[in-house]
């Protein structure tokens, strides 16, 4: 058979659609399949008694050399899959280069070969092309990654959502507390917001809390977080802040609320917006109660006649 020096069942190890080879102690190559000739480039020829590590310099030599010899000790077979290892051989693929990955991703098996003395005299692997597995599982990951986002954001806004925003609340309650360091929560609530429904419309109301919301977000860290927690009142979760820091981003987010043009069809509206903040103190018992004193001071910036900052 031209692609071996060992008798193998040679009809099934040329056409079978794995990797086949097959190597002795020295790490020389006895056996290439057309599987090998195909993807490699190389001809039985080229690489029959040669060394292995100098035909593929790519190859993990040290990696691969300690996974043979552990083989020829032994007389286990051994595998490498290729979510530990994505692949030994730098072969082409033919998938799309949208599927994200560079080279044909493969899985391994090490098989020992017995000679006539029961001595382990080669290593026979199986090598499979694991490409389509890899791509369809790294569409599926992105796709449940995008489920996850979905569902913890809100549909109108895009900001996170009250079940999410009060998740998160919670790891920072407890980060904050393990950590001894400042959270806090500032509320916010649109000035009027019903007014805005009555007279241009519902759309249009909608229209307001999409554009707030995006400009909200522009001024904020990359830390902080930003939930719709109802109708037009939303909640933003601030960690590493003080009572002084609230303040401070309470009268910058205000004023830049007030300053907002709102295109709704051809005409710009302005809005206003209600703040209340609160920093997580030692005796609060839970988030909600966080929430209830930032839901309180709220009540008081509107009481005092809205548009307006209150931290307690
Ligand atoms: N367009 C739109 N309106 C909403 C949405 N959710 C709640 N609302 C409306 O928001 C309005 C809130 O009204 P109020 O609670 O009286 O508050 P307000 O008019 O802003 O008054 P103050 O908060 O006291 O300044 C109601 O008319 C709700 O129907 C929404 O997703 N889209």
């Amino acid at each position: 058979m031209p692609g071996q020096l060992l008798e193998l069942n040679p009809p099934i190890v040329e056409h079978i659609e794995v990797g086949i080879f097959v190597v002795n102690s020295a790490f020389e190559v006895q056996l290439w399949n057309q599987f090998m000739v195909r993807h490699s480039g190389k001809t039985a020829e080229e690489v029959l008694s040669h060394n292995l590590f100098d035909l593929f310099p790519e190859l993990p030599q040290k990696w691969l050399e300690k996974k043979l010899r552990s083989v020829f000790l032994l007389k286990h077979f051994s595998f490498v899959s290729w979510e530990q290892r994505p692949y030994l051989f730098k072969f082409p693929h033919n998938r799309p280069i949208t599927g994200g990955v560079d080279f044909m991703q493969q899985s391994c098996t090490f098989m020992p070969l017995r000679g006539e003395q029961g001595q382990i005299e080669n290593i026979c692997a199986l090598l499979y092309d694991m490409t389509d597995v890899a791509i369809y599982q790294r569409q599926l990951q992105q796709a449940l990654h995008q489920l996850e986002e979905t569902n913890n954001r809100d549909a109108l806004t895009g900001v996170f959502n009250r079940r999410y925003t009060m998740q998160r609340l919670l790891n920072e309650a407890e980060r904050a507390q393990r950590y001894h360091s400042p959270l806090s929560v500032l509320m916010f609530d649109l000035d009027h917001f019903k007014q805005i429904n009555d007279t241009l419309g519902h759309l249009a109301g909608d229209e307001v809390l999409r554009v707030c919301s995006r400009h909200v977000v522009q001024l904020l860290r990359e830390s902080d977080i930003l939930g719709r927690f109802g109708g037009e009142e939303f909640l933003i979760i601030l960690p590493q802040t003080d009572l002084d820091g609230v303040k401070l981003l309470g009268d910058r987010l205000r004023h830049a609320i007030e300053q907002l043009d709102v295109l709704i069809e051809d005409k710009t509206i302005q809005i206003t917006a209600s703040f209340g903040g609160a920093c997580l103190m030692e005796g609060m018992q839970d988030i909600e109660d966080l929430i209830q004193v930032a839901d309180l001071a709220l009540y008081q910036s509107k009481h005092a006649g809205r548009n307006r900052v209150t931290v307690c």
